[in-house]
């Protein structure tokens, strides 16, 4: 692995694909089955390197906050493993799904038992769980966001989470499926108010590039506490890689070659471990609901360090 560590080094780089994205701005829409979030231009760009130690930096829109959405289910289940250790994977798989991250087909023939907890299935099986051990699944996420990004004013967005709980038809039937196979331990209404505040939480590429610190200093907080075992911080980014960014794993993995986890929200984390960690930011969608610039940028950062986990 290329040894880049030091802001000066990553910055030329980050400048660099700004200027390329800017140069040809990425396709794709907003997200807009969740209505608060459609009105976000699909322009907007940020990218931002938290080293190990919390020195962060970035470009563009590196400040500016946006929805986490999905990105939030990889601290739900970094706190919940930390709390119910290899229990959990008895309610919830780690195979890549192959499927749509909000699909309903193979929860039937699989016994309500979702293939990974980053697909909306399993993700409500991990916020279930850890509100049943906490009494505040959401509350627990903030709390933990603020303490890792140094940010005490992250926050639930409540327009966004009333917007998707007015849409979340399709959420509440994959609640409502798994508990009917006994998979979701808290009344559904109450798993799911949890659930759209998690995922609305508003934060930046920095707050979140520096929030994932754990994942590359291999379970060690910010504080300097141990939150994971080595092995359990192994075990996420694993997950991540294959199943992070749903029926588009398998590509991202090919064009990035790290540990991601993508939100409906434009915002991509990813993990180079031992080392760094990132964050990019740009609303614009694919049809398998990934950022388009955002993958771009980092395929692009991996190919111009050599930063990978390959
Ligand atoms: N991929 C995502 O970011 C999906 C999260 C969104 N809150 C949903 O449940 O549909």
């Amino acid at each position: 692995m290329a040894i880049m560590s030091t802001p000066t080094t990553f910055r030329p780089v980050l400048e660099r694909i700004a200027e390329e994205i800017e140069r040809t701005p990425g396709s794709g829409r907003a997200a807009d089955y969740i209505p608060a979030l459609a009105a976000r231009d699909p322009r907007r760009f940020g990218m931002a390197v938290a080293e190990l130690d919390g020195t962060v930096y970035g470009v563009g829109d590196w400040r500016e906050p946006f929805s986490a959405q999905s990105i939030t289910k990889v601290f739900t289940l970094a706190l919940d493993l930390a709390r119910e250790g290899d229990e959990l994977w008895e309610h919830v798989g780690r195979e890549p799904s192959g499927n749509p991250f909000n699909s309903l087909v193979q929860l039937e023939y699989e016994n309500g038992i979702p293939r990974n907890p980053f697909i909306n299935a399993g993700a409500l099986v991990v916020t279930d769980r850890l509100h049943t051990r906490t009494g505040d699944a959401a509350g627990e996420l903030l709390d933990f966001l603020r303490a890792e990004s140094g940010n005490p004013d992250l926050a639930h967005d409540e327009d966004v989470a009333a917007s998707e709980a007015a849409h979340g038809d399709r959420n509440a039937a994959l609640a409502h499926f798994m508990a009917s196979y006994g998979n979701i331990d808290n009344p559904v209404p109450v798993l799911l108010e949890q659930y759209f505040r998690q995922c609305s939480v508003a934060a930046s590429c920095a707050d979140l590039a520096l929030a994932t610190g754990f994942l590359a200093r291999h379970g060690i907080r910010a504080d300097g506490t141990r939150l994971l075992s080595r092995s359990r911080a192994k075990q996420i980014n694993a997950v991540m890689l294959t199943c992070g960014t749903y029926d588009a794993a398998g590509d991202f993995a090919h064009r990035v070659g790290l540990p991601g986890k993508s939100g409906v929200g434009g915002g991509i984390i990813a993990v180079v471990p031992g080392h760094c960690t990132l964050c990019v930011w740009s609303p614009g969608l694919d049809e398998r609901g990934n950022s388009v610039a955002g993958v771009a940028a980092l395929d692009r950062f991996t190919t111009l360090t050599g930063l990978s986990v390959f």
